[in-house]
C-alpha cells in the first residue's frame, strides 16, 4: 500500500511540475528549441557528466543548428541562444540588455566591470572608459616593449637548445608582467609576497573555471562545504593582502607627491611631470572622482582592489592564450608566417627596435593574423547577458530577466558569412572585409559591455607578435586538423602549445 502511494505522489508531483513549467515557459513556444535530451529536464542531460571541453562542443553544435535564435531548457529555466549576426547586434547593443546573468557571480568581484550588477557597472564603466584613452595607452608602449624584450631574452635561452617548448608558459609570464606593471606600477613583481600572489591568483582563477562547469557548485550552500571553496578563500585572502598593501603604499605616495590637500602652487607642474610617466591604472583610480554628480566621491579601497583584479583576471590569460594560439597557427602555416615575417622585417630593422604607435599602425598583415586567430580560436568564446525589461527579438516577446547566450566560436565559423573556407586559417580574408556584418567577428564581444581593454590587447599583442616573428622562425609537429580544445574560463588547447624556435639571422 505505502510504496504504491509513494509512487502515485511522485507521479503527481512530476506531472504538476511539468505542467507548471510548460505554462511558465509558454511564451517561448514559437522559438525553435534545441532538441532536449530529456522530456522533463530539457537539455540538462546534454551537459551533466561532461567535461568543460565537451560542454563547449555540445553548445557549439546547438548554436550551429539554428540560423537565428533558439532556446535550451534547464528544468524550469530557459536560455536563449542568439546565433545570427543581426540579432547578436540587436541584443548586445540594446540598452536593456547590459546586465550579466547570475552565473558571473562566481568571479567574486562585485565591483569589477566583468561581473558587476548593472547599476554598479554603469557608473564604474563610465568612469573607467577614460582610463583606456589613447594618451594613457600610448604611455604604456615603453612597458610593452620592455616586457617583450625580456620575453625574447627568455625564449633565446630556449631557442639555443633546439628543443620544443610550451610557448604559452613564457607568454603568460610576460603578459602578467605587462598587466601588473601597467595596473600596479613598475616594481610590483619585485615586491615581497609577489610570488605567492602569482601562485594564489592562479589558484583563484582555476577555481572559477572548475566551479562554472559544475552546476551543483553554483549553489552557495553546497559550495561553502567543499575543499575547493576553502582553497579559493585562502587564495583570495593572500592576493588581497598583497594588493591592500600596494593600495596603502600608493595612497601614502600620492599624499607625499601632491601634498596632503593637493593644493600647493606647483601642483600643475608636478602633475605634468607625473603624466610623462606611464599612467598606471591604480594611480588613475585613486585620483579620479566617480562620473556621477550625485555621488561626489572617489573609489574606495575595496572598489580599487576589485577593479585591479578584474583587469588582471580579464586581461592576462586572455591575451597570453590568444597569442600562444596565434604562434601555433603560424607554426602550422609556414606560408602565412613567411608573409607576416616579410612585413615585420620591412618595418623593424634591428631586433631590439622599439615598436612605436606609428609602427603598430603599419603592421597591417600582423593585425590580420591576430584577427584570424581570434576568429578561429577566440579565447572568450561564450558570453551571457540578461534583459532588464521585456524585449522583442525577431518577432518574439522575451520577458524581463531572461538569459541570452552568445557563442562567438560558432558565429565566427558561419559559412554564410565566412564562405566555404570558414574553418581554414586564412588571414588574407581580413584584407577584404567590405560587406561583412560588423557583428560577425566579436572576439572582444560588442556593445557597451564589450571588452574595455581591446585596444590595450591589440597594442600589446602586436608588439609581442612582431618581435617574436622578427627574432624567430616558429615550427611545430602538431597539425591544424588535430587541434582539440579544453574550455575553462578561456578557450585553451587540450595539449601544450608545443613549438620550436629557430633564431633568425639578425
Ligand atoms: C586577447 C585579449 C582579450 C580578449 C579576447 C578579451 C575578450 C573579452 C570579452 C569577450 C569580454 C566580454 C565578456 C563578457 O561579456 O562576459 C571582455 C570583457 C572585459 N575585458 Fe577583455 N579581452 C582581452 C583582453 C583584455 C585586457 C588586456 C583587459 C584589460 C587590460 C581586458 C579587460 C576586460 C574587462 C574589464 C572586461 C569587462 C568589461 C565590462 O563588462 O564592462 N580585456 N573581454
Amino acid at each position: 500500500m505505502l510504496p504504491g502511494l509513494f509512487v502515485l505522489a511522485v507521479v503527481l508531483c512530476t506531472v504538476t511540475l511539468s505542467w507548471y513549467w510548460r505554462q511558465r515557459l509558454r511564451w517561448a513556444d514559437s522559438i525553435p528549441r534545441a532538441r532536449p535530451a530529456n522530456r522533463w529536464l530539457g537539455n540538462v542531460g546534454d551537459f551533466i557528466g561532461k567535461s568543460p571541453g565537451e560542454v563547449f562542443l555540445v553548445l557549439d553544435q546547438h548554436f550551429r543548428q539554428h540560423d537565428r535564435l533558439f532556446t535550451m531548457r534547464f528544468g524550469s529555466q530557459l536560455a536563449i541562444g542568439i546565433t545570427h549576426p543581426e540579432l547578436v547586434q540587436k541584443v548586445l547593443t540594446h540598452p536593456d540588455c547590459q546586465a550579466k546573468p547570475d552565473l558571473y557571480k562566481v568571479v567574486r568581484l562585485p565591483n569589477g566591470l566583468l561581473a558587476a550588477r548593472y547599476d554598479v557597472w554603469k557608473l564604474h564603466r563610465k568612469t573607467l572608459n577614460s582610463t583606456f584613452n589613447a594618451r594613457i595607452l600610448e604611455s604604456f608602449v615603453p612597458i610593452f616593449n620592455d616586457c617583450t624584450q625580456r620575453l625574447v631574452g627568455r625564449l633565446d635561452r630556449y631557442a639555443r637548445t633546439g628543443a620544443q617548448c610550451n610557448i604559452l608558459e613564457y607568454i603568460s609570464a610576460c603578459t602578467l608582467e605587462m598587466i601588473s606593471r601597467t595596473s600596479l606600477g613598475g616594481k610590483v613583481l619585485e615586491r615581497e609576497g609577489a610570488e605567492q600572489f602569482i601562485t594564489n591568483l592562479e589558484v583563484a582563477l582555476r577555481t572559477i573555471g572548475v566551479r562554472i562547469f559544475n552546476i551543483f557548485l553554483h549553489i552557495d550552500f553546497i559550495y561553502q562545504f567543499t575543499e575547493l571553496y576553502r582553497n579559493e578563500m585562502r587564495a583570495i585572502n593572500i592576493c588581497q593582502q598583497f594588493t591592500r598593501k600596494i593600495i596603502q603604499d600608493k595612497r601614502e605616495e600620492i599624499a607625499r607627491f601632491f601634498g596632503e590637500n593637493g593644493t600647493q602652487p606647483d601642483r600643475d607642474a608636478a602633475e605634468e611631470q607625473h603624466y610623462r610617466k606611464p599612467q598606471i591604472f591604480i594611480d588613475q583610480l585613486m585620483k579620479m572622482p566617480l562620473a556621477d554628480p550625485t555621488a561626489q566621491r572617489h573609489f574606495s579601497d575595496e572598489e580599487i582592489s576589485d577593479h585591479i583584479y578584474t583587469m588582471i583576471v580579464a586581461g592576462n590569460e586572455t591575451s597570453a592564450t590568444q597569442l600562444a594560439h596565434t604562434c601555433l597557427l603560424l607554426a602550422m602555416h609556414p606560408e602565412v608566417q613567411a608573409k607576416a615575417y616579410d612585413e615585420v622585417a620591412g618595418l623593424i630593422f634591428s631586433p631590439d627596435q622599439e615598436i612605436t604607435i606609428e609602427l603598430m599602425k603599419d603592421l597591417h598583415y600582423v593585425e590580420c593574423v591576430l584577427k584570424e586567430s581570434m576568429r578561429l580560436m577566440p579565447v572568450a568564446p561564450i558570453v551571457g547577458r540578461q534583459n532588464l525589461a521585456e524585449l522583442e527579438v525577431d518577432g518574439h516577446r522575451i520577458p524581463k530577466g531572461s538569459v541570452f547566450l552568445f557563442h562567438f566560436y560558432a558565429l565566427h565559423r558561419r559559412k554564410d558569412v565566412w564562405g566555404p573556407t570558414a574553418d581554414e586559417f586564412d588571414p588574407d580574408r581580413f584584407l577584404r572585409e567590405a560587406g561583412r556584418h560588423p557583428y560577425a567577428h566579436l572576439p572582444f564581444s560588442g556593445g557597451a559591455r564589450g571588452c574595455i581593454g581591446y585596444r590595450y590587447a591589440m597594442m600589446s599583442l602586436k608588439t609581442l607578435l612582431a618581435q617574436i616573428l622578427r627574432n624567430y622562425e616558429l615550427t611545430t609537429e602538431l597539425r591544424y586538423e588535430d587541434i582539440r580544445y579544453q574550455y575553462q574560463i578561456s578557450l585553451n588547447l587540450a595539449f601544450p602549445h608545443a613549438v620550436r624556435l629557430r633564431r633568425r639571422n639578425t
